[in-house]
């Protein structure tokens, strides 16, 4: 996919132009500290453990500016909060606890799929071993709420509001559960449906981008109108975010992406595009079937191998269904964002973020 990831666009309520990356470094300037303040509260050693992951230290524990990751779910939280009129700072609670628990979820997902790379650096299982990445991931899970009570003991949130934000994290990260566990079982299968992968992955990545995009706004005081529109709006962004992962889970390029070469297809994942060419039905969609349903060599096949079977995916039509799959959900998206009254800067920030997950290039 072409990568337009700098686009400028149009003036703000409180400043001038902004591209997406400055969008994302403001998110990560305003939400690192209150992060790290809450990695900050674990037992040695996996207070070290989290400062890895995040890329705050190296493995011998010198400072580092590695890469923590895009941030673009505490960016969605900081706009949730000016959607609802009030200033990004008042959506920071809801962009770290996402951020905690969306970290969560990739400490434990590479142990599961046994990933060795993560942001262009060794995974923290490989690293510090399988029991403290799994201890880091529930404990950033935990964090997570706990950062979101803290906001209404200080009086930065309402006891009412904080509530509702603890009730909309933790119902999106059972979801975000439920979705891994279907990711977990696809595996194990044949096929998959195309709507059978939507929902997983409706669950699995899109219900916390639709938290994300909710929760400043719900912290704000906003009703369930506004809160319920942002949702909507966050979840259908995070199945095209999806749809973009699986896009580059299979044809992205490695050094870009900073995660294995081949990984879903060794695996066997039931990802779109995978699904869709699976739905097909023409010869090269026979072929990928046979090869899916045949045990031997499973996890064993040889690069050449994985790339005619990304070959017979792309012939398939898997790969141009999935393209196109993204931009739908991304047109749905911003639908709903027009039943949201906002200024128009913050709009334009929302439709930008949109623009860059969908021609994302890791
Ligand atoms: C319970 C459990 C183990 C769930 C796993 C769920 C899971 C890992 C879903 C995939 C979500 C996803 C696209 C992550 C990459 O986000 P990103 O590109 O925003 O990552 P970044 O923060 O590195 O930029």
């Amino acid at each position: 996919m072409e990568s337009r990831t700098g686009t400028a666009v149009g003036g703000t309520a409180h400043a001038e132009p902004v591209s997406v990356p400055e969008l994302l470094a403001r998110s990560r300037t305003l939400c690192t500290p209150p992060l790290k303040a809450a990695v900050a509260r674990l037992a040695a050693p996996m207070d070290t453990v989290a400062a890895y992951h995040f890329g705050w230290i190296d493995r011998d524990g010198t400072p580092s500016a590695g890469d923590g990751g895009k941030a673009v779910r505490p960016a969605l939280a900081l706009l949730s909060a000016q959607a609802a009129g009030a200033p990004s700072e008042a959506g920071v609670p809801g962009g770290v606890a996402v951020e905690l628990v969306h970290n969560f979820s990739l400490l434990h997902d590479d142990l599961m799929d046994g990933d060795e790379t993560r942001r262009h650096r060794a995974t923290a299982w490989t690293v510090f071993g399988p029991a403290q990445a799994i201890l880091v991931g529930d404990a950033l899970a935990t964090l997570g709420t706990e950062v979101l009570l803290d906001a209404a003991t200080s009086g930065d949130a309402s006891a009412t509001d904080a509530a509702r934000a603890v009730r909309l994290l933790t119902t999106a990260t059972r979801k975000l559960i439920d979705g891994q566990a279907m990711d977990v079982a696809f595996e194990q299968r044949d096929s998959v449906t195309v709507n059978e992968c939507l929902e997983m992955e409706g669950g699995k990545t899109a219900a916390l981008l639709a938290a994300a995009s909710a929760i400043g706004a719900v912290l704000a005081g906003a009703d369930d109108r506004v809160s319920g529109a942002l949702e909507r709006y966050g979840h259908h962004l995070g199945l095209a975010f999806q749809a973009v992962d699986d896009l580059l889970g299979i044809w992205g390029a490695t050094e870009v992406t900073g995660k294995p070469h081949w990984g879903d297809l060794r695996q066997r994942k039931k990802s779109l595009p995978v699904a869709a060419a699976l739905a097909e039905g023409g010869s090269a969609s026979r072929k990928l079937a046979e090869q899916l349903a045949d045990p031997t060599g499973r996890g064993e096949e040889s690069e050449p191998e994985l790339a005619a079977r990304a070959a017979l995916i792309e012939e398939a039509g898997g790969r141009a269904w999935t393209q196109e799959e993204a931009r739908r959900q991304h047109t749905t998206a911003l639908a709903a964002l027009d039943e949201v009254p906002m200024p128009d800067a913050v709009r334009e920030h929302f439709v930008a973020l949109a623009e860059f997950v969908v021609v994302r290039e890791r």
